[in-house]
């Protein structure tokens, strides 16, 4: 039977988009190894915000992280690969800056936790949820070439 290829949820918040960082973030994960399957430039309304952050909604800075993502466009991607999820979580760094290692994409762009950039699904089943909620239109197929060049099988 064959196995479904992973894939995960990336964000990057309107931080990111305002300062000019989409092409840096998407280089990495192209450069990993990672297959774009799905990606548009949106603004968020309020209530879509809050659905998506929703297992937030007890906390302190939800009012806050809400008002910053729906405070300027975001780019929605989805990428596909072995392990996408854990290693996009590793590409992107820690979820407090200040905590993120150099070479990360926080680590690299980030200080502030309310201003940290990028998102990415933490697990293959909040990722299928996020593509769900973000894509509901699918997302597109195709296989690249360079496929058995980064995966041995
Ligand atoms: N203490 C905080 N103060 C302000 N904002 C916070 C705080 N903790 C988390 N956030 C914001 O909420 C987002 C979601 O928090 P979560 O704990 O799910 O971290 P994460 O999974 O690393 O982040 P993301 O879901 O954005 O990838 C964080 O990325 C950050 O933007």
């Amino acid at each position: 039977m064959e196995v479904e290829p992973e894939q995960t949820f990336i964000m990057i918040k309107p931080d990111g988009v305002q300062r000019g960082l989409v092409a840096e973030i998407i280089a990495r994960f192209e450069r990993k190894g990672f297959t774009l399957r799905g990606l548009k430039l949106q603004n968020v309304q309020q209530s879509f915000a809050e659905k998506h952050y929703e297992d937030l909604s007890s906390k302190p800075f939800f009012r806050g992280l809400v008002q910053y993502i729906v405070s300027g466009p975001v780019v929605a991607m989805v990428w596909e690969g072995k392990g996408v999820v854990s290693t996009g979580r590793t590409i992107i760094g820690a979820t407090n800056p200040a905590q993120s290692a150099p070479g990360t994409i926080r680590g690299d762009y980030a200080i502030d936790i309310g201003r940290n950039v990028i998102h990415g699904s933490d697990s293959v089943e909040s990722a299928k949820k996020e593509i769900h909620l973000w894509f509901p239109e699918g997302i597109v197929q195709w296989t690249s070439s360079l496929h058995s060049w980064i995966n041995e099988q």
